[in-house]
């Protein structure tokens, strides 16, 4: 069937966590209305922008977009930016079930709460190989009070000016910021209101005795969060839209871009429970724990007065890489589309080890990825390569290994970068094993969590480790009996992480940092491949019409 939507966006006021400010909402609300569909269904959504002042695009996070290249929804790679007054109609199939969300993909504009929940069921009469009795969707998110044309504008600026920690985190988009400590000159200090509704923390209603299933999903654009349960175990059954061997935990990690989907047995004796968001990998500082609440049997909701729940301390890297090794793929998966990994089938064609360094160019701080640092192109690159459009982008591929010796313990020698599109060609088919090595920021003995996305495909996860990859003993410690396939991997500061992924879905994809900021400073690349076969098919022109596009299509006099 065909499932469809239609969405109007514009800027709305919101008080998410009692601040009062501007954002991005989709036909008036925030969070935007959640996608409900079911396996094999076509999700269509026309999107009309209403904001007079900037374009907007809108990516499917985690969905593959089988043979709909042009709907991933990526400014400067598979559309022109949709402008003021004006429709684009996203159509694409959902092939796997799972937990999903949609996030805007042009500047910062995830940060200004441009995003919602995408979910997707199994067909009547097919069933998870776990069992639950109901089930709530939980969107986690860091919060920033300043505006993200404000922010970009610092990022972006010689005399850079870093965001800093979030001021607030966000459980369905509410949190609680202790508004005292708004300075009296801002003009928002009158309307932060902690007894505003728009920030009432939200409540998750549950029957004592009954299992559900909490998808969590993070559009974070900076923090790593943990997520906990007042006196309650997760039983952890799916990560990205996959099955994995399940595990118990009572706190679980979540990086930005990832989903999950937890089982919890609710047989509290209390009416309510804090749910509770801490900050991981980044200093906590100032960031206070965000709350929510787990309400039993309809009984009067109210914040308890227990202490807030805490996972483990934000600088215990054991604690998350421990959890990170946890996620294997379920050992026989009912689920066709599971995406089994096989030693044979999937034996390496490709290596491409890349360097994540941050680095200056011209005098802006950069993150660079093999000394390439990423610049969003005027011509979409997609229609760039299936119009083989001269001067539209500088195809000149970018290194498969960084410079030799590079020691990653220390700031760069040589800080300078350049500037690039980042483009990597593959062969449909290609089974290609990338190696992301942390390294040094500018900063002496500072080396930052970075979570990975790549769009278009899933990848398996091979494996993490400390230091400096080494090809040859490095991959003794692979897991290649079961890895879990999944869209977001993190990287941990000073370490390294193995990918490997099949290339059977052709298109231009992005694979970049899911910070935000990292993304708007550089840090990604792109992985074109097969784009004969898009070419055969063509790419809707309503894509079109920026950069070099603009004269393709002329109109006959
Ligand atoms: O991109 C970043 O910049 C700052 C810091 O490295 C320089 O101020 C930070 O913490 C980031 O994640």
């Amino acid at each position: 069937k065909v499932v469809e939507y239609e969405w109007e966006v514009s800027y709305i006021n919101a008080a998410p966590d009692c601040y009062s400010k501007t954002i991005l909402g989709i036909n008036g609300i925030y969070p935007g209305p959640t996608i409900r569909a079911s396996q094999n269904d076509t999700v269509r959504v026309t999107m009309k922008n209403h904001v007079a002042t900037e374009g907007i695009t809108m990516h499917w996070h985690g969905i593959r977009q089988i043979g709909s290249p042009w709907a991933d929804g990526t400014a400067a790679v598979s559309q022109c930016p949709i402008v003021y007054g004006e429709s684009f109609t996203y159509e694409f199939t959902v092939d796997r079930p799972g937990t999903y969300f949609y996030h805007g993909h042009f500047g910062c504009q995830r940060a200004a709460g441009f995003y919602g929940s995408l979910i997707v069921d199994l067909p009547d009469g097919m069933y998870e190989p776990y069992h639950y009795e109901g089930e709530h969707m939980i969107i986690v998110n860091d919060w920033w009070h300043r505006g993200i044309i404000d922010q970009e504008q610092g990022l972006e600026s010689t005399t850079f000016k870093w965001v800093g920690e979030p001021q607030s985190l966000l459980l369905e988009g509410r949190g609680r910021y202790n508004c005292s400590k708004v300075p009296k000159y801002d003009p928002a200090a009158i309307s932060c209101n902690q007894t505003d509704e728009r920030c009432a923390p939200h409540v998750w209603k549950v029957e004592r005795g009954k299992t559900y299933r909490l998808r969590l999903a993070s559009v974070a654009s900076l923090s790593t969060l943990n997520f906990k349960i007042e006196g309650h175990m997760m039983q952890v059954v799916e990560a990205d839209g996959h099955n994995i061997e399940p595990f118990y935990t009572d706190n679980i990690d979540i990086y930005s871009g990832e989903t999950y989907s937890v089982l919890v047995h609710c047989n509290g004796t209390l009416d309510n429970y804090h749910l509770g968001l801490n900050v991981r990998g980044r200093t906590d500082k100032d960031v206070p724990t965000g709350l929510g609440i787990l309400n039993y049997n309809n009984a009067t909701a109210y914040q308890p007065n227990t202490p807030w729940p805490k996972g483990p301390a934000w600088d215990d890297f054991p604690a998350s890489k421990a959890q990170a090794k946890k996620y294997k793929a379920l050992r026989n998966n009912p689920d066709p589309t599971s995406h089994a990994f096989n030693k044979t089938e999937h034996a390496v064609t490709r290596t491409i080890i890349l360097l994540n360094t941050q680095n200056k160019y011209q005098g802006h701080t950069k993150w660079a990825i093999n000394n390439v640092t990423y610049a969003p192109l005027q011509t979409p690159l997609l229609a760039a390569l299936v119009y083989n459009i001269s001067g539209a982008v500088d195809l000149t591929p970018p290194p498969d290994y960084p410079t030799s010796g590079y020691n990653i313990f220390n700031p760069p020698a040589n800080p300078n970068t350049n500037v690039g599109s980042g483009v990597y060609q593959f062969n449909t088919g290609d089974v290609v094993e990338l190696i992301l090595q942390n390294a040094a920021t500018l900063t002496a003995n500072q080396s930052e969590v970075h979570p990975w996305h790549l769009h278009g495909h899933d990848f398996w996860i091979m494996g993490y480790g400390d230091g400096v990859y080494d090809p040859i003993k490095s991959p003794f410690t692979f897991e290649l009996d079961n890895p879990p396939a999944r869209n977001n991997v993190p990287l941990f500061p000073f370490g390294w992480t193995a990918i490997r992924f099949k290339l059977d879905n052709p298109g231009a994809w992005p694979f970049h940092c899911h910070v935000e900021w990292h993304f708007h400073m550089g840090m990604g690349v792109m992985f074109a491949h097969g784009i004969d076969q898009v070419r055969q098919k063509g790419i809707p022109s309503s894509t079109l019409g920026c950069g070099l596009t603009k004269t393709l299509f002329k109109l006959n006099p």
